[in-house]
């Protein structure tokens, strides 16, 4: 496995690659590091499908804003390391701020639309943030295939939506959401959670389990959905909902007011961002199958 944190490393590695494997595929999996089994799994699946797998580490500071986490955000290379080794990756990148931003960029790359609602509308500039930086990896790697989870299934909408609108030649690969035990999306945050609210964390993903059989209940609303889920969230003292948002997916548009979900011709999301004192933790679950 190589490691690379220049610009022209990157570059002069995967042309290496191309000359040698013509036929070879290359995938890539872009993170923020502090890497753990959900991180884990897309390696895999990279490794399985691609000849050569890229894993891209870098906390990108322009998808946080002002008064985010980005100095508090959980950093381990060389744990990363190991992990990424273990898990099949051939190269990782893994470039200073410096290295990816030598000055202010004056380009942005914003996707309108399913960027409205959701943590496009919570994290002001976020998706901007994140479509810029996502794009910039495209550039550099040129990834046959680009491995994504989830668990940020609006992030999924986004990028997809860039590479239809610039034809950018690269397969998105949406990844199931791995969960710990109790059912705890897996996520780096994870790790600032007191003991209690780590206890209590576990109603996001029971109130999404519930919602998939609430939603079964003929004539059932949108907003009476949107209540039920709330009313579970709460039970858990330390609970702070951000949102918790019923919509069809991959667009993000919101269902008409008096639409009876149990016969909803669309794929629905339910979607959800909770705060447990300063950590905010996201979760959803598409309401048919997990097809994207
Ligand atoms: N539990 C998970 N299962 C599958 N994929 C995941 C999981 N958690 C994160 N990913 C995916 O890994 C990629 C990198 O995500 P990222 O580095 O932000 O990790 P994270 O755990 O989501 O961190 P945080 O939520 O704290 O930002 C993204 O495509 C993300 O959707
Ligand atoms: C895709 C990504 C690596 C872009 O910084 C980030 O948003 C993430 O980790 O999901
Ligand atoms: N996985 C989403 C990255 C972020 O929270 O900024």
């Amino acid at each position: 496995m190589i490691v690379v944190t220049t610009i022209e490393e990157l570059k002069r590695t995967i042309r290496q690659y191309r000359r040698e494997a013509s036929e070879g595929r290359i995938g890539l999996v872009p993170t923020m590091g502090y890497l753990h089994e959900g991180h884990a799994s897309l390696m895999r699946r990279a490794r399985t499908e691609c000849g050569y797998a890229v894993l891209s580490i870098f906390v990108n500071p322009l998808q946080f804003g002002p008064n985010e986490d980005y100095d508090q955000y959980p950093r381990d290379a060389k744990r990363d390391i190991e992990l990424a080794e273990k898990n099949g990756i051939d190269l990782i990148f893994m470039p200073s701020v410096q290295e990816m931003y030598p000055s202010k960029p004056l380009t942005s790359v914003l996707v309108n639309q399913v960027t409205e609602r959701l943590c496009g509308a919570s994290r002001p500039g976020h998706f901007d943030g994140v479509g810029t930086v996502v794009s910039k990896l495209f550039h550099l790697v040129q990834p046959d295939r680009a491995y994504f989870g989830m668990k940020d299934a609006q992030q999924v909408a986004v990028i997809q939506r860039m590479v239809y609108d610039l034809n950018i030649p690269v397969e998105i690969v949406p990844c199931d959401t791995v969960r710990e035990a109790d059912g705890l999306a897996m996520s780096s945050r994870n790790v600032y959670l007191s003991p209690e609210a780590r206890a209590q964390a576990v109603v996001l993903s029971q109130a999404l389990a519930s919602a998939e059989q609430w939603v079964k209940e003929p004539g059932i609303t949108a907003q009476q959905l949107g209540e039920r889920i709330r009313q579970a969230i709460a039970k858990a003292p330390l609970a702070d909902i951000d949102y918790a948002e019923i919509l069809e997916y991959p667009d993000l548009t919101v269902p008409p007011a008096d639409a009876d979900l149990s016969r909803y011709p669309n794929k629905l999301i339910v979607a959800l961002a909770v705060k447990f004192g300063k950590t905010r933790l996201i979760d959803n679950r598409l309401l048919d199958s997990m097809e994207v």
